[in-house]
C-alpha cells in the first residue's frame, strides 16, 4: 500500500537521459505537474498524486516496495535490480531511451563469441545482469564493477573487454573499442507496484496506466487520408504500413474513385507515399494524432 494516504506516487528519474521523455508522458497523461520548492516532490495539481524524483537505480525498489505505484526507468536498470525478491511489474515498454547494452573490446582482441571471454577481465556498470549472461553462455570471467566511465577501462588495461550501454556507438569509437556481442537490448519501460494502492486510488491508478497506453500508442502513429481508384483498393491497403481495416467512403459525382482513411502504426515514409502514388493514390495527407484509446 502507498505510505502516503489518499495521493499515488509515480518514480520518475530526476535528471538525465530518461528525466524529460517521463514528465513529457506524465503530461501527455492529462497530469498537471506542479514544480514546487520540494526539488524531490513535483505535485500533480489536477488528481491526487505525487511525482517522486530520485536516481533511476533506486526506481525498480520503491515501486516493488510500494513505496511508489507506478515508476519509469530502463529495462537495464530493472534487470540490474532483479535479486530474486519480490519484482514491480512491467506494464509496458514506452519507446524511449532505447539503448544495448553490450559487449566491446579493442578491435586486437580476437573475438569469436562470448567463449572468447574466457578467463578475461570484463568491466561493467551492469555486474549482475554480466553475470547472467556469462553463466548462460557457459563463460568463466572476472567482472570489474565500475560506477561511470567503463569504456576507458582496456586502455588503464583495468580490464580486457567491458559491458555498457551502446546507443549510437560514439562513445565506443571514441575510446577505440568495436561492439562484439549484445547482453540486452533496452528501453524505457512503465512499472507497477505489485501490491494495489488503496481502494480509493485503484480507479484513478487504472486510468493513468491506460491512458499513457494511449500516449505511447500514438506516439509514431499517423492518421493517412487519400483518394484512391476503386479498382487499386486492395493494392493500396496493402501498402499503408500497419493500418487495420481502412475506412472507404463515397467520393460525391465520381463512381470509380473512393477516399480512404487509415490509422497507420508505423512509420509513415516518404517511399511508402511514392508507392501509394505508383498505385494510383492522390491527395494523400498523413496527419500526427494526439490521442488514442
Ligand atoms: N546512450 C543512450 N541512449 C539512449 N538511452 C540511454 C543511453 N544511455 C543510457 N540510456 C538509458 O537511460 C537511462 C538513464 O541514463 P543516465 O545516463 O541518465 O543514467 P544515470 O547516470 O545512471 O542517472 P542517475 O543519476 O539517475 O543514476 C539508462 O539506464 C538507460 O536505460
Ligand atoms: O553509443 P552512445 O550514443 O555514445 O551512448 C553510449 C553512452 O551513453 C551512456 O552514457 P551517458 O552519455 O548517459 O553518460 P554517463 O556515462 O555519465 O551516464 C552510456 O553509459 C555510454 O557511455
Ligand atoms: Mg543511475
Amino acid at each position: 500500500m502507498s505510505t502516503v494516504q489518499g495521493r499515488l506516487r509515480i518514480a520518475v528519474q530526476k535528471s538525465g537521459r530518461l528525466a524529460e521523455r517521463s514528465l513529457d508522458l506524465v503530461r501527455d497523461a492529462g497530469l498537471r505537474v506542479v514544480k514546487g520548492n520540494n526539488d524531490l516532490l513535483y505535485r500533480v495539481e489536477n488528481y491526487p498524486i505525487d511525482l517522486l524524483r530520485v536516481r533511476d537505480d533506486d526506481i525498480p525498489t520503491f515501486v516493488a516496495d510500494g513505496v511508489c505505484d507506478l515508476g519509469i526507468v530502463g529495462e537495464n536498470v530493472l534487470e540490474e535490480g532483479r535479486n530474486g525478491g519480490p519484482m514491480a511489474e512491467v506494464v509496458m515498454p514506452l519507446g524511449f531511451g532505447r539503448c544495448t547494452l553490450k559487449i566491446a573490446a579493442p578491435p586486437a582482441l580476437d573475438y569469436a563469441g562470448p567463449a572468447s571471454l574466457q578467463g578475461l577481465r570484463v568491466a561493467t556498470s551492469y555486474p549482475r545482469v554480466l553475470r547472467r549472461w556469462l553463466e548462460a553462455e557457459g563463460v568463466q570471467a572476472d567482472i570489474v564493477t565500475m560506477r561511470g566511465a567503463v569504456e576507458v577501462a582496456p586502455r588503464l588495461k583495468l580490464a580486457q573487454a567491458i559491458c555498457d550501454l551502446v546507443s549510437t556507438g560514439a562513445t565506443l569509437e571514441a575510446n577505440g573499442l568495436a561492439a562484439r556481442d549484445t547482453v540486452l537490448d533496452s528501453q524505457a519501460v512503465l512499472i507497477r507496484a505489485p501490491t494495489a494502492p488503496e481502494p480509493a486510488l485503484a480507479e484513478l491508478l487504472d486510468s493513468i496506466v491506460e491512458r499513457m497506453a494511449g500516449v505511447v500508442a500514438s506516439q509514431g502513429a499517423k492518421y493517412v487520408m487519400l483518394n484512391a481508384p476503386r479498382s487499386a483498393l486492395d493494392e493500396i491497403a496493402a501498402i499503408l504500413p500497419g493500418a487495420g481495416a481502412p475506412t472507404v467512403m463515397p467520393l460525391s459525382g465520381r463512381d470509380d474513385a473512393v477516399a480512404v482513411h487509415a490509422v497507420c502504426q508505423e512509420a509513415v515514409f516518404w517511399e511508402t507515399l511514392e508507392r501509394l502514388k505508383a498505385a494510383g493514390a492522390s491527395a494523400i495527407l498523413v496527419l500526427p494524432i494526439e490521442k488514442m484509446m
